[in-house]
């Protein structure tokens, strides 16, 4: 896979220890808020002989082959119904543009299901970035991002529960940017109806399947007003499809601040908006419950899905053991659950967040010092 030599400097983490809260009841309450929608996006792949659903797996950069092993060793000891199909997406160049590999392209789609581990992105030249290209190739417009508080690990709130849906195809990151004059660039953010519409829908699907009453769009509109202002006004039109949920807006400013100051009044609410808000919303939301190491993702198309932790390779703990796997198992737990595997989903998730809470085996982004395989083998323990 990619080299990539970027070091970041380590997030600086509060962390003690707290009383473990019933794990049976988290677990349940995460079936729903870690399903992926039912009406939207149903999974179609085929069972072979034995029972079992091929997935196409992409290990990823950086700590991406670490975090792969464990869960691949959790579900081997778990005996879920999945065989492994590895696929390298190194980019290749097609018509001038960075494409992915034909063979990757046809696992996914022979498997409509993938689960991925990160792909490092270089800075300011290079090729494009391959989870963007993956997910624009696939058209898997919304990226759906849960984070809940965890069991065991106190952070300065203890009850977070947001539920986030990012436009996943467009917007700042449609990779428009052309040079206009040598020292002045444009970068183009493209925003569609039709894209807009898709991923509107879904979240109101999404809040309908998870019980919940509110959708919220976190936009910009006061500055960006045709873009942005497309996006909201979309989902005024789509809410009238929805009388039974409550729709709502806030400008992303507004919303850091009030996340931050206090995350609890989102609970009820599903916030959907354009691709770049929901990038760096979902990586603030992941800072309120302990870290990039807890929080899961699924990229949904009507085709085919590829679930993925919000993280990305971490290169300053990449190849030490160090990574929390925990992200990861998270992603694939969502994955199950969309192929209508629930019931390996909720053992392998009780095991998981029973080791979180009783805090023995917990790796060093949660304050302890176990490394990936031993937090990887106290949840296989508890299976
Ligand atoms: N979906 C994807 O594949 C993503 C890829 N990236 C790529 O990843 C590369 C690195 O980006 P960064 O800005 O460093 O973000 P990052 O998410 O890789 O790391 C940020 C911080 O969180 C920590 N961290 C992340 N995952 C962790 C885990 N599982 N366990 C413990 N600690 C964890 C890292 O050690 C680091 O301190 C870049 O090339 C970027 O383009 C970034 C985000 C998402
Ligand atoms: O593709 C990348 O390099 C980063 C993408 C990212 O940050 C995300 O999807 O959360
Ligand atoms: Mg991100």
């Amino acid at each position: 896979m990619l080299a990539l030599r970027q070091i970041t400097a380590p997030m600086q983490r509060q962390c003690w220890r707290a009383a473990p809260r019933a794990v049976d009841t988290i677990s349940l309450q995460n079936r729903r808020l870690y399903s992926s929608q039912e009406s939207v996006a149903k999974f179609n792949g085929q069972k072979d002989a034995q029972g079992r659903y091929t997935v196409s797996l992409i290990e990823g950069d950086g700590i991406g082959p670490e975090i792969a092993v464990a869960v691949k060793d959790i579900f081997a000891a778990a005996k879920t119904p999945i065989v492994w199909e590895p696929i390298n997406v190194d980019p290749i160049i097609k018509d001038g543009k960075t494409a992915i590999p034909d063979a990757a392209i046809e696992s996914i789609r022979k498997n409509k299901i993938a689960l991925k581990g990160p792909l490092a992105t270089p800075i300011g030249k290079g090729h494009v970035s391959l989870n963007l290209t993956l997910r624009r190739t696939f058209n898997l417009f919304a990226n759906l991002r849960p984070c809940r508080s965890v069991a065991g690990y106190k952070t300065p709130y203890d009850n977070v529960d947001t539920v986030l849906i990012r436009e996943n195809t467009e917007g700042e990151y449609s990779g428009i940017e052309h040079v206009v004059v040598d020292g002045v660039v444009q970068s183009i953010k493209l925003i569609t109806r039709e894209a807009s519409e898709r991923v509107l829908r879904f979240a109101f699907q999404h809040a309908r399947a998870i019980g919940r009453k509110k959708v919220r769009v976190v936009h910009k509109a006061t500055i960006m007003k045709m873009s942005d202002g497309l996006f909201l006004n979309v989902g005024r039109q789509v809410a009238k499809e929805f009388p039974d949920i409550e729709f709502d807006a806030e400008l992303l400013d507004n919303t850091c601040l009030k996340m931050t100051t206090d995350p609890t009044p989102y609970n009820d609410k599903v916030l959907v908006m354009p691709n770049l808000y929901g990038d760096i919303l979902s990586d603030m939301c992941a800072g309120l419950i302990g870290g990039l190491g807890l929080t899961p993702s699924g990229n949904i198309g009507d085709e085919c899905s590829i679930f993925e932790a919000v993280h990305g390779s971490a290169p300053d703990i990449a190849g030490k053991g160090l990574a929390n796997p925990t992200a990861l198992l998270l992603s694939s737990m969502m994955m199950l659950r969309h192929m209508g595997l629930g019931e390996y989903a909720d053992r392998i998730e009780k095991a998981a967040f029973a080791t979180l809470a009783e805090g023995k085996a917990l790796t060093g982004d949660l304050g302890g010092k176990a490394k990936t395989n031993d937090f990887a083998a106290a949840i296989i323990e508890k299976l």
